[in-house]
């Protein structure tokens, strides 16, 4: 197939570096704020951001249940920190009228690594990936507390306050997400992982 199109979710937070990514990704990247534009990208990438802000304005603009539509239909679609609290089927510490998309079998908790973290950066591993670990930035970030039977654990992060990993990154099927923001790097390799799941849905 031809090159496909990749969107990103443009209604609130990093919209800009996730192009920048994408495009350095060798990926075709536009901004998607209407249905219409949803409809013509094979793809889809949610920022970070702040998550009920972001769900709030998805409702808004008609974007929610095209949205759960297409995942359903699987789009595949990368969400990054307020984008991974977008996919998760499961929301802890969320308000109380939060809509999220859906489509991971998974629970997340907002704000998970508490105020004196609200912001780190840390080396971590991510499985499938070549070289170096990734720099993980987390800003005000969620994490992942449970996954279900089909859900690949990618990436975690020790736990400052215990003996259990944190996980970090997961995919199921089409669906990617991590909590921490690859498009604030320059390391490009979690975005050529996501164009690579793009081009293999696409076959
Ligand atoms: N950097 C981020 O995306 C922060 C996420 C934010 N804390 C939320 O709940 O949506």
């Amino acid at each position: 197939m031809s090159t496909p199109t990749i969107g990103v979710l443009a209604l609130q937070g990093d919209v800009r570096e996730h192009l920048v990514a994408l495009a350095a990704a060798d990926a075709l990247a536009r901004p998607v704020r209407r249905p219409e534009e949803l409809a013509e990208v094979d793809a889809l990438v949610m920022p970070g951001g702040e998550s009920t802000t972001i769900s709030k304005l998805a409702v808004l603009f008609g974007l929610m249940d095209p949205l759960r539509e297409r995942v359903a239909a699987g789009m595949p679609v990368y969400g990054t920190c307020a984008g991974m609290i977008l996919l998760a089927d499961k929301i802890l510490d969320g308000r109380d009228d939060q809509e999220g998309v859906g489509g991971i079998d998974m629970t997340v908790r907002r704000n998970a690594f508490g105020r004196q973290n609200e912001s780190f950066e840390t080396a971590i591993p991510f499985a499938g990936l070549a070289g170096d670990p990734v720099t993980g930035v987390f800003i005000r970030a969620p994490w992942v507390e449970a996954v279900g039977a089909g859900v690949e654990v990618l990436a975690e992060v020790p736990a400052a306050d215990g003996p259990e990993a944190r996980i970090v990154a997961v995919r199921q099927g089409n669906l990617l997400a991590t909590s921490f923001h690859p498009e604030l790097t320059g390391d490009h390799r979690v975005h050529e992982y996501f164009v690579r799941m793009v081009e293999a849905a696409g076959r």
